[in-house]
């Protein structure tokens, strides 16, 4: 899908190149530099940047589970102070006595890939960056600002969120479970094994509701949620509530969804959780596509990105978001006639 990015030759190696010959033959670790602000500050200016031009990927209907075409979301929300940015005084006053001023938050910036059958994607990004929009987009619930999200069957979300009574038992709960969901009875009779087994609360199955840990109760939610076989499954963070013995079954039935070629969406901050489950990563920050790739190589560019947020290190966090970027081939999709998959929702 995607061309070979051309190589990036990182800043600081052009101005280690550059300064070796005023260094006066001092033996210097570039790695050493990491901490200065200041020779990043000399670092950042020294190269030009080189971008890609967009790669055309005309999407095969057969192959295709989900595209995501150029899409960007912007939230509108009423805000209270959005008033003091009105343009003159007159319009201040009935913003602030109306309380109408309206803040955007953008979410998504121009977002897009395309998922093939049998791809299991992990989603990572730091807080705020932009996951669960892409999620909620997916869904087809919420419609994107600009763009387009396609799929070739509505897209399921799998959260911890399904409804249980407190009062009743594991049992009972699954039963009940299973027919909110749709499901008829034969049907959750069939599906019983499987989720008990998927929960692993065998021992507990009789006990009511109320006695459980809240991560039995996490886990016995997610486990009804994979009672349903969609096509194409999105996961929002559902998987941190197990242990490893959770994790390992999960699995299984993720793979047993893409097994029926369909597809998974994983988001999660584990990156563990993600190199386990997923074949190919996707990386969402401040809104926009970072890298979209190995979930080996894309992981260590975050954790790396992480960490150097983390530690304040702001250029060489911006120097690994940059470096990362410029490995991404912009992608602009084509249907060619007769194969556009219908839009999610
Ligand atoms: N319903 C909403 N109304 C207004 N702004 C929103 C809404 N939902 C999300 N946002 C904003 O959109 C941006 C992206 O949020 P989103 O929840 O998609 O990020 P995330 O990557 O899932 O974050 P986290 O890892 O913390 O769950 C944030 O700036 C957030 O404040």
């Amino acid at each position: 899908m995607s061309t070979p990015a051309s190589e990036y030759t990182p800043r600081r190696a052009n101005w280690l190149a550059s300064s070796n010959a005023t260094a006066g033959g001092l033996d210097v670790d570039p790695e050493a530099l990491d901490d200065f602000d200041s020779i990043e500050e000399i670092a950042w200016d020294s190269a030009p940047l080189t971008y890609h031009a967009p790669v055309v990927e005309t999407a095969d209907s057969k192959e295709i589970a989900v595209a995501v075409d150029g899409v960007s979301m912007v939230y509108r929300v009423r805000s209270s102070t959005e008033y003091l940015k009105a343009e003159n005084r007159f319009a201040r006053m009935v913003k602030q006595v109306t309380g109408s001023g309206w803040a955007e938050i953008p979410a998504l910036d121009e977002v897009s890939f395309v998922v093939n059958r049998g791809e299991s994607v992990g989603v990572i990004g730091t807080n705020g960056s932009g996951k669960s929009t892409l999620m909620k987009l997916l869904t087809g619930k919420v419609r994107p600002t600009t763009g387009e999200v396609y799929a070739t069957s509505t897209p399921v979300m799998l959260g911890v969120n399904a409804a249980l009574v407190r009062t009743i038992s594991g049992r009972e709960n699954i039963k009940l479970g299973c027919l909110a969901m749709g499901l008829s009875p034969e049907q959750a009779a069939e599906k019983f094994d499987m989720i008990v087994e998927i929960s692993g609360l065998h021992d507990a199955l009789d006990m009511p509701l109320k006695a459980y840990s809240s991560g039995m109760a996490s886990r016995l939610q997610f486990a009804i949620a994979t009672a349903v076989d969609p096509d194409i499954l999105l996961i929002d963070e559902a998987l941190n509530t197990g242990d490893a013995q959770f994790r390992a079954r999960t699995k299984q039935r993720l793979d047993e969804v893409r097994s029926k070629a369909g597809c998974v969406f994983l988001v999660s901050h584990s990156l563990g959780t993600i190199k386990q489950m997923c074949t190919r990563v996707i990386w969402i920050e401040q809104g926009r596509l970072l890298a979209d790739g190995d979930p080996e190589w894309v992981c260590s560019q975050y954790e790396e990105y992480t960490s150097h947020k983390s530690n304040d290190r702001k250029r060489s966090a911006q120097i690994v978001y940059d470096r990362t970027l410029l490995k991404l081939a912009p992608l602009q999709l084509e249907f060619s006639e007769g194969t556009r998959p219908t839009r999610a929702g």
